[in-house]
């Protein structure tokens, strides 16, 4: 189905807005792709994508029925696949597979999300991360080349964030050398597993591992669940789709049950430990949790999924902020455009900043992420906790920020951005389900707080911590830091609240521990705390690493690129600097005037900016079939948009919905 889209004018407001720009956008595009050649590749799989526009719907997805809507997402899914199979990995290689600008150019099909999703973003890379060499050359290239479709079901109606609590058993039966999966009970179906509804035919299944009699914990395996030719589930298993939720309408999230299922010895992944044919069980991993590498993994990839989105939602809301007009601000003068609003600028422009913070982190984290991996291959896994502390924290505020970040965009697009056709909801919904999956944002917390308590009380006797918080050696034992206006002094501020926060845990625990509880309660008793700690660590890191990676990569940009740029950094500063007044005043020596004189220095920085906010989202460089948007299109023509999507309402079919006469009339007539 195409659909034929006018090609309009753009629309003045934004015509103006973009000769006001100062800067070389494509300069700052360049910087976000990580480099020119990227942003030449990234154009170069967008042109082969789109197009031929075979994403165009002539019905909006949100007006089709679940079914419907399925159906499409697969018919689209496959056309998606062909070309990324036959053309985009040509380009990028087999090897990143994972490209983000795969994901990215993904979204001009799905409004929504592609059932096969999962198959590329979590079974094929548990095919990587957990297989032998022997088990990686039987299933990878059959993965790769779409012969099989996976899905990872780990999670359980029971439990989620427990993994250890999962109740699915895969119990070894040497005669046979077979295991056997069970679902014991109603609480130990798999639960949510995206694209194993109706779409998957393999999944990698996570259950607790018995041989011998012993139970070994939970424990990776590949599970054909249905047949190939004919699609039916294979006898013993149970599977079907969860049912209608927020978002993730087409992901067609699954359950799955066993009934004393079998498969082959060789589906247990082994690469961290193994079964042998007698049932000898045998541990090779160096550290008890690298089964639990997969969400590692999408933790890691998840902060610049949160870059991405953001930068959607920033382009929608800032498009339309420069052709909405609304009020007079002096009797018979024209309307301001509501982007002329500091209150529109406050909503907005932390956006765009946010945007590349994460952007910018997001490199550093899988350039950190690749290295720790690298020294796992060699059998070092002394990174590995930091590791998971850093991309535990980074996944969680990342997510959270995001989410409200895009609500408030929603917020700044008034009524209108209320509508589906806006995309803003579907990309908030997206979003909202990110701060749950892949972990909880509290409970994801609470692990980098286990890792920074520990820290806390090295960096208290004196001896070096590890990179992420070597902050601690210097002010695990100072009370309050200087305050300083300047960007070292915001960012050394971040630092001192989240030490005097984990410092003010450590003491928590042990006045409780005096007190007489035990050590798991204390630290239950503090988790409120250690919770904003592990917070506040996070935006230390997040301040520190976008100002650092900024400087670093704009060091040969020209002069504006450089002074906008730097903007950007010095506002996400100055923002979090003043949501937080409250931890300044405790752990720095901030007065009420250096927080007067922040605010109207902020309020300075959104009047800079605001010539450059339709550029700076420009710069994102969002083609309209990716942003999918009737508020956030390159022209701006936002009310013939807007006019167009109505038409398209069912509702709008026909001039009367025959429910007048089977219902409305008979009431009017009182004949009901
Ligand atoms: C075109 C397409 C291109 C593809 C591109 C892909 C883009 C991708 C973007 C989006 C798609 C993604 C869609 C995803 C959909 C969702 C999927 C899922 O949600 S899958 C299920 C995920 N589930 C979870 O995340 C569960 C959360 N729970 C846990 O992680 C753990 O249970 C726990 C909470 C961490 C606790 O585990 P456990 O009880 O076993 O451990 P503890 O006893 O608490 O801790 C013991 C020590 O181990 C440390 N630990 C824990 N985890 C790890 C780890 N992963 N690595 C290293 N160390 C770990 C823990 O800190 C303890 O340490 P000590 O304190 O004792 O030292
Ligand atoms: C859209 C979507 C897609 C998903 N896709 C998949 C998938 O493909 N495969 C898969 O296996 N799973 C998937 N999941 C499941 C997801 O990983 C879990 O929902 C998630 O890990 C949270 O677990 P839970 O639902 O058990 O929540 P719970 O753990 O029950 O959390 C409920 C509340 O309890 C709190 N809580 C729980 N434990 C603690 C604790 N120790 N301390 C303090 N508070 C705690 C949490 O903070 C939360 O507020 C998906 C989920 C969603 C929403």
């Amino acid at each position: 189905m195409k659909a034929n889209r006018p090609k309009r004018d753009v629309h003045p407001d934004l015509a103006r807005e973009r000769l006001k720009c100062n800067f070389n956008i494509e300069e700052v595009t360049n910087i976000i792709d990580g480099g020119k050649d990227k942003t030449l590749e990234r154009k170069k799989i967008e042109d082969i994508a789109l197009n031929n526009g075979a994403c165009l719907d002539e019905i909006p997805d949100e007006c089709l029925s679940i079914k419907e809507r399925y159906e499409n997402a697969i018919r689209k899914s496959c056309i998606y696949s062909n070309i990324v199979r036959n053309e985009m990995l040509e380009i990028t290689g087999m090897e990143n597979f994972e490209s983000p600008v795969l994901r990215r150019t993904a979204d001009a099909f799905f409004k929504d999300i592609s059932p096969f999703m999962l198959h590329l973003g979590m079974f094929v890379p548990t095919l990587i991360g957990q297989s032998t060499p022997e088990q990686m050359a039987e299933w990878l290239p059959k993965a790769l080349d779409m012969k099989i479709i996976g899905a990872y079901a780990q999670t359980e109606l029971g439990h989620g964030t427990f993994i250890r609590g999962l109740e699915t058993t895969a119990t070894y039966d040497p005669d046979k050398e077979e295991f056997v999966l069970h679902s014991p009970t109603i609480t130990s179906y798999k639960w949510w597993a995206g694209g194993l509804g109706k779409t998957a035919n393999h999944c990698v299944v996570m259950a607790q591992l018995y041989t011998q009699g012993e139970c070994h914990g939970t424990h990776l395996f590949i599970v054909q669940i249905r047949d190939l030719d004919t699609h039916m589930p294979l006898p013993g298993i149970k599977v079907g789709e969860i049912g209608p939720r927020m978002g993730f309408s087409s992901a067609d999230n699954g359950f799955l049950g066993f009934n004393s299922f079998r498969i082959p010895r060789q589906n247990m992944l082994m690469k961290h430990a193994k079964v042998e044919k007698d049932g000898c069980y045998v541990k090779s991993a160096k550290h008890g949790k690298l089964t639990y590498g997969t969400m590692v993994f999408i933790r890691v990839t998840l902060v610049s999924e949160m870059s991405f989105n953001l930068s959607k939602a920033a382009t929608i809301a800032i498009r339309y902020s420069a052709v909405r007009r609304q009020t007079e601000l002096r009797p018979n003068e024209p309307e301001p455009q509501i982007l002329d609003y500091p209150t529109q600028q406050h909503k907005l422009f932390i956006c765009i900043a946010t945007a590349h913070a994460f952007q910018l982190t997001s490199k550093w984290l899988w350039d950190t992420f690749q290295a720790v991996m690298a020294d796992v291959r060699k059998g070092n896994v002394d990174a590995l906790p930091e590791l998971h502390a850093l991309s535990s924290c980074l996944k969680a505020v990342s997510t959270s920020d995001a989410l409200s970040h895009i609500e408030q965009c929603r917020f700044a697009c008034g009524g209108h951005g209320y509508m589906l056709s806006s995309n803003l909801p579907f990309i908030y919904s997206f979003v909202a389900a990110t701060r749950t999956y892949e972990g909880d944002y509290t409970v994801l917390l609470l692990q980098t707080a286990r890792f920074l308590v520990k820290a806390w009380e090295q960096a208290e006797s004196g001896n070096n911590v590890t990179p992420t918080v070597a902050y601690l050696n210097r002010t695990a034992n100072t009370k309050r830091v200087v305050w300083d206006n300047t960007h070292e002094g915001i960012i050394q501020s971040f630092q001192a609240i989240a030490a005097g926060k984990i410092g003010q845990c450590v003491r928590s625990i042990r006045d409780r521990i005096k007190s007489g509880m035990d050590y798991e309660d204390a630290w239950l008793m503090t988790t409120v705390q250690l919770v904003a700690a592990a917070e506040a660590h996070c935006r230390a890191v997040l301040v520190n690493t976008y100002w650092n990676e900024m400087i670093r990569l704009t060091k040969s940009s020209s002069a504006n690129v450089k002074t906008v740029m730097h903007q950007l950094a010095v506002l996400y500063l100055m923002y979090w600097a003043l949501e937080k007044t409250g931890d300044l005043l405790k752990y720095s020596s901030v007065s009420k005037q250096d927080l007067d004189d922040l605010q109207r220095r902020y309020e300075e920085l959104l009047a800079a900016l605001r010539p450059n906010a339709v550029s700076l989202v420009d710069a994102f460089d969002l083609r309209d079939e990716i942003l999918h948007s009737s508020l956030g299109s390159y022209d701006g023509c936002v009310y013939e948009r807007l006019m167009e999507e109505a038409q398209k309402s069912p509702l709008n079919a026909e001039p009367v919905n025959p429910s007048f006469h089977k219902y409305i009339k008979p009431l009017m007539q009182g004949k009901l």
